[in-house]
């Protein structure tokens, strides 16, 4: 992965268009930016106007990239408030550099809020960060370097476009394949998985996601899957699955002979529940994959299987996200579950994101339930392996009902077919359960989903908990509303 960001580093003579990507790089992968939250205390409220003017000392050009601004250090702050260019000098003097800042009128107290994106050595920004507390009324660390700052929330994203920075933060990509995988050796195979990685790599929220034409090969290996597993649907897979799977067909192009494409399937499912899709270059991290599911997004490969292997493949690829996965995020309390999964995940601790990770495994990828007093499957990577489905519902396997406290501490195999399932009585069932167990998630605030705004709220204010109650009583309204004209 190293090569494809240092291939884009400036050269020694700096124009400001390098300049503009390699700020934009830097944002984007150095992990120990800093997102600090400032109130600041004195702020006078007649003059403050809501934004910042800024004035570059000794750089003069004035960045900016797509909707943001990046700043240069050795800067000051000119026409605003008193408070806010102390501030921004007081950072300097504590050799910390800005690469954002960004004011806002605060949903917590009747002034503004100061973002403030900067970077530093630990040390520096310990010093830093304890002396604006005491000038600060509200004072939060978010930091992709939280391990190193133990006042630090664990950074995640705030708006769904942010979810672009996890493109260049993969743990593998797509055409680095391991020497175990079926196409290692196939020079073709590999040239095409850096095709599908590339797009991933380059998409943006908001814009279409590229079409494929797959190859025929390609197509044949989805035809051998397709085929193989809507013959074990109707017996193996629980009634969501079955009930959505003929819309998938109607709507989207499954076919035998065609490979559907994630644009169409994302317009589908956003009807359906407001899921979509995003092409991802290779896997995430647990905690990267989960915050995409908070803001109802599911990052999906787009690439498929090696042919030598149609069965069984040690990765996800399109057969297992479009089998798989899509027929149940068309399902609404699959998709709440799915999310509450995500909401869970946002800020919590390491330990945390491990357990719910195995939450996830073991619903979301290798789930069964109970149906009419019948075992089914609804786990997405036994719904797209044809060996696994089978096996699942044999009286091979343990099952144990699944119970989050203990289910999140069970050890699992990923590239063969798992030793124990756990069993839900209903996706609402799970979900009651997983709701309780993430409450006992130690995090000093509770992070709401604001749907219009598409963005993540942390909920630690009365201000903000007011507005919360308030739009529940419209609810309750029409609630009352709809009751009384039954
Ligand atoms: C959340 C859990 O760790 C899960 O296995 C994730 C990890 N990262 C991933 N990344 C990608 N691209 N696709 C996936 O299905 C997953 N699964
Ligand atoms: N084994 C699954 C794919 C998969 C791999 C890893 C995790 C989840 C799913 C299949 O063959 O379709
Ligand atoms: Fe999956």
């Amino acid at each position: 992965m190293g090569t494809l960001i240092e291939d884009q580093l400036p050269p020694k003579t700096i124009s400001s268009d390098h300049l503009v990507k390699a700020f934009s790089k830097r944002i984007n992968t150095i992990w120990s930016d800093h997102l600090v939250k400032v109130f600041p205390k004195r702020i006078n409220r007649r003059k403050s106007r809501g934004y910042i003017e800024i004035v570059i000392k000794k750089v003069r050009s004035f960045l900016l990239y797509k909707d943001c601004e990046f700043v240069l250090p050795s800067m000051i702050l000119k026409d605003c408030d008193t408070t806010s260019s102390f501030q921004t000098q007081f950072w300097e003097t504590h050799n910390v550099n800005l690469l954002h800042i960004e004011s806002r009128p605060s949903k917590r107290e009747a002034t503004y809020e100061f973002m403030v994106e900067c970077e530093s050595t630990a040390e520096n920004f310990r010093k830093a960060s304890e002396d604006i507390k005491k000038t600060s009324s509200y004072f939060q660390i978010i930091s992709r370097n939280y391990r190193e700052n133990k006042n630090a929330v664990p950074w995640f994203p705030g708006k769904i476009k942010d979810l672009d920075r996890f493109a260049n933060q993969i743990l593998s990509y797509g055409s680095e394949l391991d020497a175990d995988h079926p196409g290692f050796t196939d020079p073709v195979y590999r040239e095409r998985r850096k095709y599908f990685a590339d797009i991933a790599y380059n998409y943006k929220h908001g814009q279409p996601i590229p079409r494929i034409e797959y190859t025929d090969i390609e197509v044949k290996t989805w035809g051998t899957v397709f085929k193989n597993l809507t013959k074990l649907y109707k017996t193996h897979a629980c009634e969501e699955h079955n009930r959505v799977f003929p819309l998938l067909v109607e709507n989207c192009g499954y076919r035998e002979d065609n490979i559907p494409q994630l644009q169409d399937v994302s317009e589908f499912l956003r009807d359906c529940t407001g899921f979509q899709l995003r092409p991802v270059a290779g896997l995430l991290s647990s905690r990267d994959f989960l915050a995409g599911l908070a803001f109802r997004v599911f990052h999906s490969t787009q690439y498929i299987r090696h042919p030598s292997k149609p069965l069984y493949t040690p990765e996800p690829d399109i057969c297992h996200e479009l089998l798989g996965h899509v027929p149940l995020f068309c399902d609404p309390k699959f998709a709440q579950f799915s999310q509450e999964i995500g909401l869970a995940s946002l800020g919590a601790p390491d330990d945390y994101i491990e357990k719910l990770a195995t939450c996830y495994w073991f619903t979301i990828e290798f789930g069964l339930c109970r149906q009419n007093g019948e075992l089914k499957a609804f786990g997405a990577g036994l719904l797209s392996s044809i060996g696994e489905l089978e096996y699942c519902l044999s009286d091979k396997p343990e099952v144990r009902e699944f119970e989050p406290e203990k289910t999140c501490l069970q050890k699992y195999p990923i590239t063969e077919f798992q030793p124990v399932y756990y069993v839900a009585d209903s996706f609402e069932e799970a979900k009651r359960k997983l709701i309780q167990f993430a409450s006992t998630i130690p995090r000093q605030f509770a992070v709401r989903y604001n749907p219009y705004t598409q963005s993540t709220e942390i909920l630690d204010s009365r201000p903000q908990i007011h507005n919360l109650v308030n739009d529940i009583t419209n609810e309750m309204q029409v609630l009352q509303d709809a009751l009384l004209k039954l």
